[in-house]
């Protein structure tokens, strides 16, 4: 069974609809991302999930339970740490912790918690004065306080500079290897693609694509890039009779087709029957942001 259920789900801020029929599931152990350009509807979609927002239509089911009339218990089995969490800027790491600890009837240890993740030097110092990234740290630790089975997190790393953000990462990671389930909002395609199991692309309020960061990349259109410069003229109408190819474009000199394997074999094929050299040849992949592009229309 999922841990994570959620169908149908519909929800509207003053008759506009902002999640339309959104479904998905996420499975014991996973980390599914949800991945979407900016008001997409993730936002509105994870508080369903947490029992802050009541759906509209459809339902959520968190470990068998709805997060909205059995919200007590919710708080036992889910941690969360929303966008723009904050806290009081006088509060001690320490104090934070042992707060939040005692709003749990069976809390972890903080003092391992903390010492996991590095936080141990710093139990003593306030909120206000933490880095961007000891108070993301501080805000997973707070999420896992409870001894969850389920933890949401959202734009976790977003303002995080790019060692901190590496750092977070591989806690999410030892989150995860722990045993503990993650649903994940993220703008960032490497950090999807680097964390999630799955990934629910949500665009206008619905889920466009589900699947593993690898399938939605095979979906791009364009899932393959080759550039070159040719050492002598090349026969324009070959190159565009390529097969597999969706475009070309030629600029001082240089070549670049977008298709997929078959429309690079075909086009060394070309080269060397015209015995052609592609100086500087690359050959690259489409990535996650290619295949987002594709599916929403919107460059991460
Ligand atoms: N409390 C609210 N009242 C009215 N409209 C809201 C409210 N919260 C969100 N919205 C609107 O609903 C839409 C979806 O917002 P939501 O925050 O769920 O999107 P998001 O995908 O999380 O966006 P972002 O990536 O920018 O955080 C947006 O157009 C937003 O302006």
């Amino acid at each position: 069974m999922p841990l994570i259920e959620v169908r149908g789900l519909t929800k509207a801020y003053g008759g506009r609809t902002v999640v339309d029929g959104v479904s998905f599931t996420v499975e014991e152990g996973e980390i599914l991302g949800i991945l979407g350009p900016n008001g997409a509807g993730k936002t509105t979609t994870v508080e369903c999930v947490i029992g802050l927002r009541a759906p509209d239509s459809g339902t959520v089911r968190v470990a068998g339970l709805d997060p909205v009339t059995d919200h007590e218990r919710l708080t036992r089995v889910l941690g969360a740490q929303l966008q723009q969490s904050e806290l009081q800027a006088k509060l001690t790491v320490r104090e934070a912790l042992e707060l939040y600890a005692a709003f749990y009837p069976h809390p972890a240890d903080w003092r391992p918690l903390a010492e996991r993740l590095g936080l141990t030097d710093k139990l003593d110092s306030r909120f206000g004065k933490l880095s961007g990234g000891q108070k993301q740290r501080l805000f997973i630790a707070l999420s896992l306080i409870g001894g969850p089975e389920i933890v949401v997190l959202d734009e976790l790393t977003t303002g995080l500079d790019p060692r901190a953000r590496r750092d977070t990462w591989q806690l999410i990671e030892e989150v995860r290897d722990s045993g503990i389930t993650v649903l994940l909002v993220t703008h960032f395609m490497e950090e999807a693609q680097r964390l999630c199991d799955r990934i629910a692309v949500i665009d206008g309020g619905r889920v466009v694509a589900l699947d593993t960061p690898a399938g939605l990349i095979s979906r791009a259109a364009n899932s393959t890039v080759m550039s070159f410069t040719p050492s002598a003229p090349l026969d324009e109408r070959a190159l565009a009779a390529l097969p597999a190819l969706t475009s070309v474009e030629e600029r001082d000199g240089r070549y670049t087709l977008h298709g997929t394997d078959e429309t690079v074999d075909a086009a060394i094929t070309l080269l060397a029957r015209h015995r052609v050299t592609a100086h500087q040849l690359r050959v690259a992949d489409a990535t996650l942001d290619d295949a987002f592009l594709d599916l929403t229309g919107v460059s991460a």
